[in-house]
């Protein structure tokens, strides 16, 4: 028998997007007609909707590894390539989207509510696209990037309007089965229902849900017997209903204790804070409205045993239904007052904010402004990090192996300001420069490679970046030392004011690297591939 699954780890994917084209029209006489090639197309993404006929997750249980489709590669005829297609995949109504540490990152409740899982990644740009007035002819396209890898848990939670709780073999199945038409399992002994089961009531005009919520015992809320994973499933439920067993055969127990109990699992439960209840703000599990149905009168024992308890549970303050699922004692007015109940909650819901908060959207911000530089440790020697959405996005744009992507780089680097910045933060000609976290794409500064305008402009067959770099001789270290120490006071100045003016800068150790390194020459003027249009 298929299990019930309300709790699966999801492994998203969004499609790698494709690569832009390389390619040079081709006419008769017409020999170099400019560059034709296309761009990639996006990749798909991995998208989470309501569906209302979806109603477990059981599907993602044997299948829990979804990838959307690549996006083509560009084309020559400026042809793009295909788009990636969306994955939708469809969850229940009341689904919630986790991350593994518990952080709630959507809560899908309405039909065709939707969460991007996964973006797909960017297609790269063509060389027709990169093409500018300082270069026609771009030997070069940009790489496609990956879409978004991610792990998410999903969690059902059933909506019910009233949830049953109670001990097993209480009578909870047997009570949904009297009242709805729902069937479900029902055997005498516990834990009988292994998972909730939903029922439809319809009591004069009003039609609810009731679910029952299995083998609640004592120490569930800390994960004993099986309530605590179904806890969950009461969360949104606009009140309670208490089954009390008034025939169990256990001598000790009785329904006063068993409700005691109860109550206290039910207050050490933790209601997650994500879902507002009926009224608009959050209604903790405890302080839900409660009715108690003091079950199997129709055993002599059962009557005796509702009769002695009545009194007190009604000084309690609870609203008290003798009930029999067996002769189906009771159950009209207990489903009256079930509705009642269920419309005062629809009345108070109409006239509140909307329930749930809209499903937290993050697709990628693409067009996020400004990158920050962290300057590091590595084995004594300085290492400056630079973080930031685009320079992490145009490294993996770029293919190593062709030296006009590496300067276009550099180039869309300088014009973003990252050159200038390292200087600021205090690197050095062969200080190491990483983009991005962890090991990300490492370089050996060279300013000039920055740049990238001194590649374009050396002769042809030489490339200045791979000019040996001369180690300074102590003295000349002491000299700059020293001019630092000059500039330092200066450079406090200049932070402040740019603090000030709402300039970042992450870098703790900033230093002024000197009048020598205050301008970056001719880096800027030539070259700058960054009015293609694109980013
Ligand atoms: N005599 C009598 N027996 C009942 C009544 N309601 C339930 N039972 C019996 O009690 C036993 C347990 O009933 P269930 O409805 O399965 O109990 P449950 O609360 O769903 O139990 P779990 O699923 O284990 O949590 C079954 O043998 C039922 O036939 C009742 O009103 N009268
Ligand atoms: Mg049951």
């Amino acid at each position: 028998m298929a299990s019930f699954v309300d709790r699966v780890v999801l492994h998203v994917s969004g499609g790698t997007g494709g690569h832009g084209c390389v390619s040079v029209k081709r006419e008769k006489f017409k020999p170099l007609g400019g560059p034709d090639g296309g761009n990639g197309g996006d990749g798909g993404a991995v998208i989470l909707r309501v569906e209302p006929q979806t109603t477990t997750l059981l599907d993602y249980h044997h299948a829990p590894h979804r990838h959307a489709t690549n996006g083509g590669n560009g084309m020559g005829d400026w042809r793009e390539g295909k788009r990636g297609e969306t994955l939708i995949l469809p969850v229940p109504d009341g689904t919630v989207v986790k991350t593994r540490d518990g952080e709630v990152l959507a809560d899908l409740v309405g039909a065709g509510t939707e969460y991007v899982a996964a973006a797909g990644g960017q297609g790269g740009l063509g060389n027709s696209s990169l093409s500018s007035q300082k270069r026609k002819a771009p030997g070069f396209a940009l790489l496609g990037i990956p879409g978004d890898a991610r792990d998410v848990v999903l969690e059902l939670k059933s909506i019910a309007d009233i949830a049953l709780v109670g001990f097993p073999s209480a009578g909870k199945s047997s009570l949904i089965a009297a009242m709805s038409a729902a069937r479900p399992k029902i055997a005498d002994y516990p834990f009988t229902t292994l998972r909730p089961n939903l029922g439809v009531v319809q009591a004069g005009e009003v039609r609810f849900t009731i679910a029952d919520v299995p083998g609640l015992i004592e120490g569930a809320s800390e994960g004993r017997g099986l309530g605590h994973d179904f806890l969950r499933h009461v969360e949104r439920c606009a009140a309670l209903v208490h089954v009390l067993d008034c025939a169990a055969l256990e001598t000790d127990r009785d329904p006063l204790k068993d409700l005691e109990i109860i109550e206290s699992e039910l207050d050490r439960y933790a209601v997650d804070m994500s879902y507002a209840g009926p009224g608009g703000e959050v209604v903790p599990l405890n302080e839900r409205p409660r009715l108690v149905a003091l079950n199997k009168v129709d055993v002599p024992d059962g009557r005796d045993m509702a009769e002695f308890v009545r009194p007190e549970l009604e000084a309690r303050g609870y609203r008290v239904f003798e009930v029999s699922a067996t002769s189906h004692e009771g159950l009209r007015q207990l489903g009256f007052a079930m509705a009642e109940i269920v419309r005062e909650a629809r009345e108070l819901l109409k006239t509140a904010p909307p329930v749930v908060a809209p499903p937290v959207l993050r697709p990628r911000a693409v067009n996020e402004k400004g990158f920050v530089i962290r300057r590091e440790e590595k084995n004594l020697e300085p290492l400056f990090r630079v973080l930031g959405e685009k320079p992490e996005r145009w490294v993996k744009q770029t293919d190593f192996t062709n030296d006009e992507a590496v300067g276009y780089l550099a180039d869309r680097l300088a014009k973003l300001g990252v050159e200038e910045q390292l200087f600021r933060s205090g690197a050095k000609p062969g200080d190491t420069v990483v983009i991005g976290e962890g090991d990300g794409v490492v370089f050996d500064w060279e300013p000039t490679m920055m740049g990238g305008a001194e590649l374009l402009a050396s002769p042809r067959g030489t490339d200045i970046r791979l000019a040996e770099y001369v180690r300074p001789t102590r003295d000349q270290k002491r000299e700059d030392h020293q001019n630092r120490k000059d500039a330092r006071a200066a450079a406090r100045e200049e932070l402040e004011a740019e603090r000030k003016a709402g300039i970042w800068t992450e870098s703790v150790n900033y230093k002024h690297s000197g009048p020598k390194a205050a301008k970056n020459d001719g880096a800027t003027d030539t070259g700058s591939g960054g009015d293609a249009g694109e980013d």
